[in-house]
């Protein structure tokens, strides 16, 4: 996997011609492995910074991306929900699939540094999360420093020391994958993830609803679909079960925000809703899913399709 990942990393002709995928970069974090296993060598992989660069990239040149949105130990993305709560969500880019990944969490360090060494532990915040049993055992003066992704904080163990960061003081919490992408660097503990299972789920995005996703190894048919709502009323005196009943159809998650609005407890809700054991019938699951959007618009309610997939 490794191999694959920094061969991707790189950029021949060829590569060149492959449909773009931005993923939360550099090489070697879970959202570019995440993408690799459905994608493989069927897209051009281009690195970005943040989780809101590769969705705010998205274009007809950058048609896909890949987005964190739950963690099984530490719960939603915060960064993504955010995001899907612009404007753009749903005009312009749509979530099109999901895909899991098991994370199993390292504490990686520059080469020779020893655990008694740590007074500074980078990662990204879902990491830092999703590893707290551990650090508060084994590290638990430590400061917790969140970073843009998993692969920048070891890739940032690298830099000479400076007056605000001292390498030989720091560790960061990442896949072991990092450590044969950026030579110098050494895994000093893995599977420090809080519990067994530690579960990462990803929205495969892309720019308009329709451009033909170049999945290599398809998730199995998922039927399901992301609905946004904003209730027209501060979200406290607002009855949610009108939207359960007027949508009629299976919801597996409930997701809330601050609205982008200027009022003060104006929630935006995001409902996943699915088709109950991948029953069709007559109905096609788009049909299905906007018969039952037809619903809210029937009571009034404001909302926008951000995918069925
Ligand atoms: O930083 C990374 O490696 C990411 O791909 C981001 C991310 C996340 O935001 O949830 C993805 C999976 C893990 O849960 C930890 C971090």
């Amino acid at each position: 996997m490794s191999n694959t990942l920094s061969a991707l990393a790189s950029s021949s002709e060829e590569v060149q011609e492959l449909p773009a995928l931005n993923f939360l970069g550099p090489p070697g974090t879970y959202s570019h492995q995440a993408a690799f296993d459905v994608f493989g060598d069927s897209v051009r992989y281009v690195a970005k910074q943040t989780i809101t660069s590769v969705f705010e990239s998205l274009s007809p040149e950058l048609p896909f991306g890949i987005i964190p949105q739950e963690n099984s130990t530490n719960g939603s993305v915060i960064e993504t929900y955010n995001l899907l709560r612009c404007e753009s969500a749903g005009r312009d880019s749509f979530v099109r699939g999901d895909t899991n990944l098991s994370i199993k969490h390292s504490l990686v360090v520059r080469e020779n540094v020893k655990i008694e060494d740590i007074e500074h532990v980078f990662s990204h915040e879902q990491a830092l999360g999703q590893c707290k049993a551990f650090l508060q055992g084994r590290l638990p003066r430590a400061s917790l420093v969140p970073t843009d992704s998993t692969a920048s904080a070891a890739r940032a163990l690298l830099n000479a020391p400076s007056e605000s960061f001292d390498p030989f003081k720091s560790a960061a919490i990442c896949s072991t994958v990092v450590t044969s992408l950026f030579p110098g660097l050494e895994v000093l503990h893995t599977g420090i993830q809080d519990g067994e299972s530690n579960m990462t789920r990803f929205y495969i995005v892309s720019y308009g609803a329709d451009a033909r996703v170049p999945w290599q190894t398809p998730p199995i048919d998922q039927k399901r679909a992301l609905i946004r709502l904003l209730p027209d009323r501060d979200s406290l005196a607002w009855d949610f079960s009108r939207a359960i009943k007027a949508l009629n159809i299976p919801i597996s998650r409930i997701d809330r925000r601050p609205s982008l609005s200027s009022a003060t407890f104006h929630d935006v809700y995001f409902l996943e809703v699915f088709a109950e054991g991948g029953e069709e019938g007559d109905v096609t699951w788009f049909d299905r899913v906007n018969q039952a959007v037809e619903k809210l618009r029937q009571e009034g309610l404001e909302f926008t399709v951000l995918g069925i997939w």
